[in-house]
């Protein structure tokens, strides 16, 4: 490492590469690029460690992180036809949301990515992806048996009953079309420790003398080098003091859906009228940063239990379903978690009572139609971003059609045995709500997030205005910066989203040490 002067007379501290965010691409990139001995890399966390903390590492205390001291907790615009009350929780910890998430882990299914690829992402479909499964260093395994709740294995038996759908005993064995079963979870069921990309990629590493960690450090503003390259950043550590960071290659942001465009429109990149607006100085006019904001929508309906459940599970969530309702589609297109325990953050606001024991099921829209987006609100640094997604507010209605089907649709697997025995009766939405109507406003107002954003920094073809990023994840329109996390998704995989994310960033290590071809897709 050398060190040179910046204009503000600062130590600039210089490395091959800057990551910023050492979340879940974050982490695996920083573990694959100081693989070389002679590349020094530095990762910008906002966060903590998460070595040797047991509230972190302990999986099945991830619902206890939500809202907490790890967690940014986003909040949402007015939702005219969503519920405007969600908070967006993200990490703010080492190996980011895949430290405080449930780690379900699902590979993206081949349409998912023959979608991105129709989308002019030259090089991310199946045949290029999917076998990066194998490099993927995190333990994922479908629940283990002394996890499987009597409850749970009772509601995967009653939803293939109910819909003749099969019980799916890996969903990663093969592409699916539909299913109830256990879930695959990165996650070590001896000690319930988290497999989390911090976990299986950094903690193995740290001694490594090429890789340089800035926790609790805060990015908040990118900078040109003397070239224009847009390679320097300025951060701030917790005790207040500023520091620039320049990358020698290049500067890898990897900051996730929502800080991800908000730093590149605190450092002028992004749609410029806006920016002007907030008297930004433009560095590129890139329309699409904040654009395309996806999730998965969720609702909920929630049951009394008969008594306390068994107390064993992986993380409470470990089985589900997924449907496909429209035979002509090759994907599915409803998916529910089943929760072992009573989810009631939004139903207790509609006046619900909190329960005692109860299990619930969330219908969730794995491919949503309606398309949010996110912009700034000030050039100041901490000031949040405004995030706007929009639920429920495609033309078609397929996304609030969606929750109604779902929630019709987890009736008839709660009536089915043997999971309706464990059932005293249905609290949220209760069965006095019957019509459609009464439904989807129920489902709507009740209405969660997976916490799946994605999207706001898309990569796509030269023609597409809305794409930030080329094929390559470059930024357009600025020299030596990527972006690697979710945020480079041109739509949304109709699975949990963090393994595509690990993929993604497999896949951008190899891009950057030219391991991978840079173009064209294995046929
Ligand atoms: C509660 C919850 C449950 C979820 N459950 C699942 C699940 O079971 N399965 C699944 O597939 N997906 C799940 N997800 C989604 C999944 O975890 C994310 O899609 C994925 O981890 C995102 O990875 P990322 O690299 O894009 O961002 P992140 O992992 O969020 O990483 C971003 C990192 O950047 C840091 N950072 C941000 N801004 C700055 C800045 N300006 N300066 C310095 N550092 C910064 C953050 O602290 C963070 O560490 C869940 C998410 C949440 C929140």
């Amino acid at each position: 490492m050398s060190a040179t002067t910046d204009e503000a007379a600062t130590r600039e501290a210089v490395y091959d590469y800057v990551i910023v965010g050492g979340g879940t691409a974050g982490s695996v990139l920083a573990a694959r690029l100081t693989e070389d001995p002679d590349v020094s890399v530095c990762v910008v966390e906002g966060g903590p460690s998460d070595v040797g903390d047991e509230r972190i590492l302990k999986l099945r205390n991830w619902i206890n992180l939500l809202g907490g001291e790890f967690d940014y907790g986003y909040t949402t615009e007015e939702q005219p036809r969503g519920n405007s009350h969600i908070l967006h929780s993200r990490a703010r910890v080492l190996g980011g949301c895949s430290s405080h998430n449930t780690l379900i882990s699902f590979l993206p299914l081949p349409q998912d990515l023959d979608e991105w690829v129709a989308r002019g992402c030259t090089g991310w479909g199946p045949k290029t992806l999917l076998p990066y499964r194998d490099r993927l260093r995190n333990t994922i395994v479908p629940v283990a048996e002394a996890d499987r709740n009597q409850a749970a294995k009772d509601f995967v038996a009653a939803a293939a009953a109910a819909l003749g759908v099969p019980v799916v005993d890996d969903f990663n064995a093969r592409p699916f079309t539909e299913g109830a079963g256990f879930f695959s979870v990165a996650y070590d069921p001896a000690t319930g420790h988290r497999s989390s990309a911090s976990v299986a990629y950094l903690h193995p590493v740290l001694d490594r003398p090429n890789l340089h960690l800035l926790l609790e450090t805060w990015a908040y503003r990118l900078l040109p080098d003397a070239a224009g390259r847009l390679t320097r950043v300025r951060v701030r550590h917790d005790d207040g003091t500023v520091r620039v960071l320049r990358a020698e290659r290049e500067m890898l942001l990897c900051t996730g859906a929502i800080d991800t465009p908000r730093l590149l429109m605190l450092s002028g990149v992004g749609p410029a009228q806006e920016l002007r607006r907030h008297g930004i100085d433009v560095v590129a006019d890139l329309p699409g940063v904040g654009e395309n904001l996806l999730d998965h929508p969720e609702s909920v309906i929630l049951w009394e239990t008969r008594g306390p459940l068994p107390p064993n599970s992986a993380m409470d969530s470990d089985a589900g379903l997924f449907l496909r309702r429209d035979p002509a589609e090759e994907r599915p297109d409803l998916m529910f978690h089943f929760y072992q325990v009573p989810f009631t953050v939004n139903t207790e606001r509609l006046g619900y009572p909190k329960l005692p024991h109860g299990v619930c099921m969330t219908p969730n829209v794995p491919r949503a139609r309606s398309v949010g987006r996110l912009w700034l609100r000030s050039a100041d640094p901490d000031d949040k971003p405004a995030l706007d997604f929009r639920y429920f507010t495609d033309p078609g209605g397929h996304d609030a059609r969606t929750l109604v089907d779902g929630l019709r649709i987890a009736r008839r697997v709660a009536a089915t045995e043997p999971l309706k025995s464990w059932l005293v009766r249905e609290v949220a939405p209760g069965s006095e709500l019957e019509t459609d109507r009464e439904l989807s406003e129920y489902g709507r107002r009740a209405a969660h997030t997976v916490y799946h954003p994605a999207g706001t920094c898309r990569m796509g073809a030269p023609d597409d205005p809305l794409a930030v990023l080329d094929p390559l994840l470059r930024v357009r329109g600025v020299e030596g910066l990527r972006v690697v996390d979710a945020s480079v998704f041109p739509t949304m995989p109709t699975i949990n989203p963090m393994v595509t994310v690990l993929l993604v960033a497999e896949r951008a290590a190899d891009l950057l040490t030219g391991a991978a071809p840079a173009e064209g897709e294995r046929r």
